[in-house]
Protein backbone atom coordinates (compact mmCIF):
# COMPACT_ATOMS: atom_id res chain seq x y z
CA UNK A 1 0.00 0.00 0.00
CA UNK A 2 1.60 3.13 -1.19
CA UNK A 3 1.72 6.02 2.00
CA UNK A 4 -0.01 9.21 1.62
CA UNK A 5 2.38 11.55 1.14
CA UNK A 6 0.09 14.53 0.41
CA UNK A 7 0.35 16.13 4.03
CA UNK A 8 4.02 16.79 2.74
CA UNK A 9 2.35 18.90 -0.18
CA UNK A 10 1.51 22.43 -0.59
CA UNK A 11 -2.18 23.01 0.32
CA UNK A 12 -4.11 24.48 -1.80
CA UNK A 13 -5.05 28.10 -1.04
CA UNK A 14 -8.70 28.20 0.56
CA UNK A 15 -8.38 24.10 1.07
CA UNK A 16 -6.06 22.10 3.85
CA UNK A 17 -5.02 18.79 3.69
CA UNK A 18 -7.49 17.69 6.20
CA UNK A 19 -9.66 16.39 3.51
CA UNK A 20 -7.06 14.49 1.22
CA UNK A 21 -6.37 12.55 4.81
CA UNK A 22 -9.63 11.76 5.06
CA UNK A 23 -9.68 10.77 1.74
CA UNK A 24 -6.81 8.21 2.90
CA UNK A 25 -8.77 6.97 5.90
CA UNK A 26 -12.06 6.71 2.94
CA UNK A 27 -9.72 4.67 0.72
CA UNK A 28 -9.11 2.23 3.95
CA UNK A 29 -13.25 2.28 4.68
CA UNK A 30 -13.64 4.76 7.03
CA UNK A 31 -17.37 5.33 7.07
CA UNK A 32 -19.87 7.37 9.08
CA UNK A 33 -20.68 4.63 11.52
CA UNK A 34 -16.82 4.81 12.62
CA UNK A 35 -16.38 8.57 12.56
CA UNK A 36 -20.05 8.92 15.18
CA UNK A 37 -18.41 6.81 17.42
CA UNK A 38 -15.28 9.08 18.03
CA UNK A 39 -14.59 12.84 18.32
CA UNK A 40 -12.27 15.52 16.96
CA UNK A 41 -10.57 15.39 19.59
CA UNK A 42 -10.25 11.62 20.19
CA UNK A 43 -9.29 11.53 16.56
CA UNK A 44 -5.67 14.05 16.92
CA UNK A 45 -4.72 12.45 20.23
CA UNK A 46 -5.46 8.65 18.64
CA UNK A 47 -5.76 8.89 15.02
CA UNK A 48 -7.99 6.07 13.88
CA UNK A 49 -6.07 2.65 12.24
CA UNK A 50 -7.32 -0.29 10.33
CA UNK A 51 -6.47 -3.79 10.57
CA UNK A 52 -4.94 -4.78 7.67
CA UNK A 53 -2.83 -7.74 8.26
CA UNK A 54 -3.07 -10.35 10.52
CA UNK A 55 0.19 -12.72 11.90
CA UNK A 56 0.17 -15.26 14.95
CA UNK A 57 2.27 -12.52 16.54
CA UNK A 58 1.24 -9.03 15.06
CA UNK A 59 -1.49 -6.60 13.53
CA UNK A 60 -0.49 -4.70 10.52
CA UNK A 61 -2.56 -1.41 11.39
CA UNK A 62 -2.97 1.68 8.21
CA UNK A 63 -3.90 5.05 9.12
CA UNK A 64 -4.35 8.37 7.14
CA UNK A 65 -0.13 8.03 7.25
CA UNK A 66 0.69 5.84 9.77
CA UNK A 67 1.47 2.03 8.46
CA UNK A 68 2.74 -0.07 11.26
CA UNK A 69 2.52 -2.89 13.67
CA UNK A 70 1.15 -3.51 16.89
CA UNK A 71 1.25 -6.94 19.05
CA UNK A 72 -0.85 -9.86 18.62
CA UNK A 73 -4.56 -9.17 20.16
CA UNK A 74 -7.70 -11.85 20.07
CA UNK A 75 -10.29 -9.23 20.67
CA UNK A 76 -9.28 -7.47 17.48
CA UNK A 77 -9.50 -9.13 13.75
CA UNK A 78 -8.66 -8.29 9.62
CA UNK A 79 -10.99 -5.13 9.23
CA UNK A 80 -11.30 -3.77 12.57
CA UNK A 81 -10.34 0.02 13.51
CA UNK A 82 -8.83 1.25 16.03
CA UNK A 83 -7.37 4.80 17.77
CA UNK A 84 -4.03 3.77 17.62
CA UNK A 85 -2.55 5.13 20.84
CA UNK A 86 0.89 6.30 20.40
CA UNK A 87 1.97 5.50 23.60
CA UNK A 88 0.00 2.16 24.71
CA UNK A 89 -0.19 0.63 21.52
CA UNK A 90 -1.27 -2.59 22.48
CA UNK A 91 -4.20 -0.83 24.58
CA UNK A 92 -5.23 0.74 21.16
CA UNK A 93 -9.23 1.42 21.67
CA UNK A 94 -11.29 -0.88 19.27
CA UNK A 95 -14.26 1.11 17.79
CA UNK A 96 -17.26 -0.81 17.51
CA UNK A 97 -18.21 -3.13 14.44
CA UNK A 98 -20.61 -2.24 11.95
CA UNK A 99 -20.71 -6.49 10.70
CA UNK A 100 -18.17 -9.51 12.05
CA UNK A 101 -18.06 -12.64 10.49
CA UNK A 102 -17.34 -15.42 12.71
CA UNK A 103 -16.67 -19.23 13.18
CA UNK A 104 -16.70 -22.16 15.57
CA UNK A 105 -12.77 -22.60 15.65
CA UNK A 106 -12.06 -26.49 14.30
CA UNK A 107 -11.10 -28.95 16.79
CA UNK A 108 -12.69 -29.96 20.17
CA UNK A 109 -12.05 -26.59 22.26
CA UNK A 110 -14.71 -24.61 19.30
CA UNK A 111 -14.07 -21.62 20.31
CA UNK A 112 -15.54 -18.69 18.73
CA UNK A 113 -13.24 -17.67 15.81
CA UNK A 114 -13.36 -13.86 14.83
CA UNK A 115 -12.87 -13.64 11.03
CA UNK A 116 -13.35 -10.09 9.45
CA UNK A 117 -14.68 -7.45 10.49
CA UNK A 118 -16.65 -4.46 8.93
CA UNK A 119 -17.60 -6.29 5.61
CA UNK A 120 -20.03 -4.49 4.11
CA UNK A 121 -20.38 -6.78 1.28
CA UNK A 122 -20.53 -10.33 0.96
CA UNK A 123 -20.00 -12.41 -2.25
CA UNK A 124 -21.28 -15.69 -1.72
CA UNK A 125 -19.32 -17.66 -4.28
CA UNK A 126 -20.54 -21.07 -6.16
CA UNK A 127 -20.00 -22.39 -9.64
CA UNK A 128 -22.35 -23.40 -12.17
CA UNK A 129 -21.43 -26.89 -11.94
CA UNK A 130 -21.31 -29.86 -9.13
CA UNK A 131 -20.46 -27.46 -6.81
CA UNK A 132 -24.07 -25.94 -6.79
CA UNK A 133 -26.11 -26.69 -3.70
CA UNK A 134 -28.80 -24.72 -2.56
CA UNK A 135 -28.54 -26.24 0.93
CA UNK A 136 -24.90 -24.87 1.21
CA UNK A 137 -26.19 -20.92 -0.57
CA UNK A 138 -28.68 -21.02 1.78
CA UNK A 139 -26.45 -21.91 4.88
CA UNK A 140 -23.90 -19.03 3.54
CA UNK A 141 -26.51 -16.49 3.41
CA UNK A 142 -27.85 -17.10 6.82
CA UNK A 143 -24.14 -17.02 8.30
CA UNK A 144 -23.59 -13.43 6.34
CA UNK A 145 -26.89 -11.75 6.78
CA UNK A 146 -26.27 -12.81 10.76
CA UNK A 147 -22.67 -11.04 11.04
CA UNK A 148 -24.41 -7.75 9.86
CA UNK A 149 -23.25 -7.87 5.83
CA UNK A 150 -25.26 -7.83 2.62
CA UNK A 151 -24.91 -11.07 0.72
CA UNK A 152 -24.54 -11.42 -2.90
CA UNK A 153 -24.56 -14.71 -5.29
CA UNK A 154 -21.43 -14.50 -7.43
CA UNK A 155 -22.13 -18.16 -9.57
CA UNK A 156 -18.69 -18.76 -11.69
CA UNK A 157 -17.51 -20.89 -14.48
CA UNK A 158 -20.59 -19.89 -16.54
CA UNK A 159 -18.40 -20.57 -19.45
CA UNK A 160 -17.71 -23.83 -18.62
CA UNK A 161 -21.66 -24.82 -18.84
CA UNK A 162 -24.57 -25.43 -21.10
CA UNK A 163 -26.78 -23.43 -19.48
CA UNK A 164 -25.88 -21.14 -16.62
CA UNK A 165 -28.84 -19.63 -16.73
CA UNK A 166 -30.63 -22.23 -15.10
CA UNK A 167 -27.95 -21.88 -11.66
CA UNK A 168 -28.75 -18.48 -12.59
CA UNK A 169 -32.54 -18.87 -12.11
CA UNK A 170 -32.79 -21.18 -9.10
CA UNK A 171 -30.23 -19.16 -6.85
CA UNK A 172 -32.72 -16.35 -7.45
CA UNK A 173 -35.28 -18.23 -6.05
CA UNK A 174 -33.50 -18.22 -2.31
CA UNK A 175 -34.62 -14.78 -1.12
CA UNK A 176 -35.81 -11.79 -3.40
CA UNK A 177 -33.85 -9.26 -2.21
CA UNK A 178 -30.39 -11.34 -2.84
CA UNK A 179 -28.75 -10.19 -6.03
CA UNK A 180 -27.43 -13.26 -8.26
CA UNK A 181 -24.32 -12.54 -10.93
CA UNK A 182 -23.62 -14.48 -13.42
CA UNK A 183 -19.42 -13.78 -13.82
CA UNK A 184 -16.50 -15.51 -15.57
CA UNK A 185 -14.06 -15.06 -13.08
CA UNK A 186 -11.35 -15.40 -15.75
CA UNK A 187 -12.17 -13.00 -18.36
CA UNK A 188 -12.19 -9.26 -17.73
CA UNK A 189 -15.79 -9.56 -16.56
CA UNK A 190 -15.81 -9.16 -13.01
CA UNK A 191 -14.62 -5.49 -12.50
CA UNK A 192 -17.37 -4.32 -14.32
CA UNK A 193 -20.15 -7.10 -12.84
CA UNK A 194 -19.18 -6.24 -9.17
CA UNK A 195 -18.76 -2.71 -9.74
CA UNK A 196 -22.08 -1.87 -7.59
CA UNK A 197 -20.56 -3.58 -4.78
CA UNK A 198 -16.74 -2.56 -4.89
CA UNK A 199 -16.90 0.75 -4.65
CA UNK A 200 -14.50 3.25 -3.01
CA UNK A 201 -14.32 3.17 0.49
CA UNK A 202 -16.41 -0.49 0.78
CA UNK A 203 -15.17 -2.84 1.90
CA UNK A 204 -15.87 -6.84 0.42
CA UNK A 205 -15.30 -10.32 0.98
CA UNK A 206 -15.57 -13.29 -0.85
CA UNK A 207 -16.77 -16.72 0.69
CA UNK A 208 -17.27 -20.21 -0.62
CA UNK A 209 -16.15 -23.76 -1.23
CA UNK A 210 -12.39 -24.26 -3.02
CA UNK A 211 -11.89 -24.29 -6.25
CA UNK A 212 -14.86 -22.01 -6.75
CA UNK A 213 -13.08 -19.12 -7.96
CA UNK A 214 -12.31 -16.77 -4.82
CA UNK A 215 -8.73 -16.06 -5.89
CA UNK A 216 -9.50 -15.04 -9.47
CA UNK A 217 -12.12 -12.92 -8.52
CA UNK A 218 -9.86 -10.92 -6.32
CA UNK A 219 -6.87 -11.24 -8.91
CA UNK A 220 -9.44 -10.07 -11.46
CA UNK A 221 -10.70 -7.13 -9.38
CA UNK A 222 -6.44 -6.01 -8.17
CA UNK A 223 -5.42 -6.03 -12.14
CA UNK A 224 -2.60 -7.75 -11.00
CA UNK A 225 -2.34 -11.50 -9.43
CA UNK A 226 -2.08 -10.83 -5.72
CA UNK A 227 -3.51 -13.79 -4.43
CA UNK A 228 -1.97 -17.67 -5.32
CA UNK A 229 -5.09 -19.17 -7.42
CA UNK A 230 -5.31 -23.16 -7.01
CA UNK A 231 -4.00 -23.69 -10.28
CA UNK A 232 -0.61 -22.01 -9.65
CA UNK A 233 -0.18 -23.13 -6.01
CA UNK A 234 -0.33 -26.99 -7.04
CA UNK A 235 3.12 -26.41 -9.01
CA UNK A 236 4.07 -24.28 -6.16
CA UNK A 237 6.51 -26.93 -4.08
CA UNK A 238 5.98 -25.20 -1.08
CA UNK A 239 2.81 -26.59 -1.21
CA UNK A 240 -1.01 -24.45 -0.43
CA UNK A 241 -0.79 -23.05 2.80
CA UNK A 242 2.15 -20.79 2.16
CA UNK A 243 -0.10 -17.83 2.55
CA UNK A 244 -1.86 -18.21 5.72
CA UNK A 245 -2.27 -14.74 7.01
CA UNK A 246 -5.54 -13.05 6.47
CA UNK A 247 -5.70 -9.74 4.88
CA UNK A 248 -7.28 -6.56 3.62
CA UNK A 249 -5.98 -5.88 0.24
CA UNK A 250 -6.49 -2.12 -1.15
CA UNK A 251 -7.24 -2.18 -4.80
CA UNK A 252 -5.97 0.69 -7.19
CA UNK A 253 -10.05 2.17 -7.31
CA UNK A 254 -10.34 2.37 -3.42
CA UNK A 255 -12.26 -0.93 -2.68
CA UNK A 256 -10.79 -2.84 0.35
CA UNK A 257 -11.00 -6.74 -0.59
CA UNK A 258 -10.45 -9.49 2.34
CA UNK A 259 -7.96 -12.25 1.52
CA UNK A 260 -8.91 -15.06 4.47
CA UNK A 261 -7.05 -18.05 2.99
CA UNK A 262 -8.44 -21.24 4.50
CA UNK A 263 -11.01 -19.64 6.50
CA UNK A 264 -13.46 -18.69 3.51
CA UNK A 265 -16.07 -21.89 4.10
CA UNK A 266 -17.93 -20.64 7.49
CA UNK A 267 -19.95 -23.17 10.16
CA UNK A 268 -22.79 -21.80 11.14
CA UNK A 269 -22.57 -19.88 14.41
CA UNK A 270 -25.28 -17.17 16.13
CA UNK A 271 -26.59 -17.46 12.73
CA UNK A 272 -30.49 -18.23 14.24
CA UNK A 273 -31.32 -14.16 12.82
CA UNK A 274 -30.25 -15.04 9.39
CA UNK A 275 -32.02 -18.12 9.24
CA UNK A 276 -35.07 -16.80 10.53
CA UNK A 277 -35.23 -13.84 7.69
CA UNK A 278 -34.88 -16.63 4.96
CA UNK A 279 -37.16 -18.99 6.29
CA UNK A 280 -40.05 -16.37 7.47
CA UNK A 281 -42.76 -18.53 6.49
CA UNK A 282 -41.71 -21.42 8.16
CA UNK A 283 -40.63 -19.73 11.13
CA UNK A 284 -44.12 -17.77 11.68
CA UNK A 285 -45.83 -21.07 10.83
CA UNK A 286 -43.76 -22.98 13.68
CA UNK A 287 -44.53 -20.42 15.94
CA UNK A 288 -48.60 -21.80 15.62
CA UNK A 289 -47.45 -25.33 16.70
CA UNK A 290 -48.55 -26.98 19.90
CA UNK A 291 -45.52 -27.39 21.18
CA UNK A 292 -42.99 -24.28 21.48
CA UNK A 293 -40.46 -27.16 21.55
CA UNK A 294 -41.50 -29.11 18.44
CA UNK A 295 -39.62 -30.53 16.03
CA UNK A 296 -41.60 -30.87 12.94
CA UNK A 297 -41.56 -34.31 12.52
CA UNK A 298 -44.26 -36.70 14.62
CA UNK A 299 -45.61 -34.30 17.24
CA UNK A 300 -49.09 -33.37 17.30
CA UNK A 301 -50.45 -30.50 16.62
CA UNK A 302 -47.38 -29.80 14.11
CA UNK A 303 -49.14 -26.00 11.95
CA UNK A 304 -45.28 -26.79 9.60
CA UNK A 305 -46.05 -30.63 9.03
CA UNK A 306 -49.80 -29.70 8.07
CA UNK A 307 -48.62 -26.92 5.58
CA UNK A 308 -46.56 -29.12 4.01
CA UNK A 309 -49.50 -32.03 3.72
CA UNK A 310 -51.84 -29.03 2.38
CA UNK A 311 -49.05 -28.58 -0.47
CA UNK A 312 -48.53 -25.12 0.36
CA UNK A 313 -44.76 -25.64 1.59
CA UNK A 314 -42.24 -27.81 -0.44
CA UNK A 315 -40.69 -30.53 1.97
CA UNK A 316 -37.20 -30.38 -0.14
CA UNK A 317 -37.86 -26.71 1.70
CA UNK A 318 -38.35 -27.99 5.42
CA UNK A 319 -36.08 -30.76 5.19
CA UNK A 320 -33.18 -27.90 4.45
CA UNK A 321 -34.50 -25.24 7.24
CA UNK A 322 -34.54 -28.13 9.79
CA UNK A 323 -31.53 -29.35 9.29
CA UNK A 324 -30.12 -25.26 9.01
CA UNK A 325 -31.34 -24.97 12.50
CA UNK A 326 -30.35 -28.35 14.09
CA UNK A 327 -26.83 -27.14 12.96
CA UNK A 328 -27.38 -23.87 14.52
CA UNK A 329 -28.17 -25.11 17.42
CA UNK A 330 -25.56 -27.13 17.83
CA UNK A 331 -22.55 -24.90 16.68
CA UNK A 332 -23.83 -22.82 19.25
CA UNK A 333 -24.67 -24.48 22.17
CA UNK A 334 -21.49 -23.04 24.19
CA UNK A 335 -19.19 -25.07 25.56
CA UNK A 336 -20.52 -24.92 29.09
CA UNK A 337 -24.20 -26.04 27.92
CA UNK A 338 -22.75 -29.00 25.95
CA UNK A 339 -20.29 -29.79 29.22
CA UNK A 340 -24.07 -29.71 31.65
CA UNK A 341 -25.55 -32.24 29.46
CA UNK A 342 -22.60 -34.31 29.56
CA UNK A 343 -22.73 -34.16 33.09
CA UNK A 344 -26.51 -34.70 33.17
CA UNK A 345 -26.05 -37.48 31.12
CA UNK A 346 -23.44 -39.36 33.09
CA UNK A 347 -25.20 -38.97 36.43
CA UNK A 348 -28.27 -40.51 34.56
CA UNK A 349 -25.97 -43.32 33.52
CA UNK A 350 -24.74 -43.54 37.41
CA UNK A 351 -28.82 -43.93 38.52
CA UNK A 352 -29.72 -46.67 36.31
CA UNK A 353 -26.62 -48.41 37.05
CA UNK A 354 -27.15 -48.14 40.99
CA UNK A 355 -30.66 -49.16 40.32
CA UNK A 356 -29.63 -52.53 38.34
CA UNK A 357 -27.10 -52.97 41.07
CA UNK A 358 -29.39 -52.72 44.22
CA UNK A 359 -32.07 -55.03 41.94
CA UNK A 360 -29.38 -57.79 41.87
CA UNK A 361 -28.90 -57.54 45.51
N1 LIG B 1 -13.21 -21.46 -16.96
C1 LIG B 1 -13.23 -20.87 -15.77
N2 LIG B 1 -12.32 -21.25 -14.83
C2 LIG B 1 -12.37 -20.66 -13.62
C3 LIG B 1 -13.33 -19.66 -13.30
N3 LIG B 1 -13.13 -19.28 -12.03
C4 LIG B 1 -12.08 -19.98 -11.56
N4 LIG B 1 -11.60 -20.84 -12.52
C5 LIG B 1 -10.49 -21.79 -12.37
O1 LIG B 1 -10.81 -22.64 -11.27
C6 LIG B 1 -9.64 -22.93 -10.50
C7 LIG B 1 -9.82 -22.52 -9.05
O2 LIG B 1 -9.87 -21.10 -8.98
P1 LIG B 1 -9.36 -20.30 -7.69
O3 LIG B 1 -9.54 -18.84 -8.00
O4 LIG B 1 -8.02 -20.74 -7.25
O5 LIG B 1 -10.42 -20.81 -6.62
P2 LIG B 1 -10.52 -20.44 -5.07
O6 LIG B 1 -11.97 -20.32 -4.79
O7 LIG B 1 -9.70 -19.26 -4.76
O8 LIG B 1 -9.95 -21.74 -4.38
P3 LIG B 1 -9.32 -21.87 -2.89
O9 LIG B 1 -8.24 -20.87 -2.78
O10 LIG B 1 -8.86 -23.28 -2.86
O11 LIG B 1 -10.44 -21.60 -1.92
C8 LIG B 1 -8.49 -22.24 -11.18
O12 LIG B 1 -7.85 -23.16 -12.04
C9 LIG B 1 -9.17 -21.15 -11.99
O13 LIG B 1 -8.42 -20.80 -13.13
C10 LIG B 1 -14.29 -19.29 -14.32
O14 LIG B 1 -15.18 -18.45 -14.14
N5 LIG B 1 -14.18 -19.94 -15.54
ZN1 LIG C 1 -44.16 -28.14 14.29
Amino acid sequence: MARDYSRFLPTTPGGSTRTTTLSTLERLGWQPFFAQQTSVEDLARTPAVRVTEVHRDRLRVQGADFDGTIPFRPDVTVGDWLLYDRDRPAASRLLGRKSLLKRRAPGTGRQIQLIAANADTAFIVSSCNQDFNRARLERYVSVVREAGVAPVILLTKPDLCPDPQRYAAEAGTIAGDIPVVLVNALGDQPKAALADWCRSGSSVVFLGSSGVGKSSLLNALSGRPVAATRAIREHDDRGRHTTTGRRLHLLPDGCAVFDLPGMRELQLVDAGGGIASLFADLDSLARRCRFRNCGHETEPGCAVRAAVEAGEVDAARLARWRKLVREERFNSASLAERKAKDRAFGKAVRTILKQKEQERR
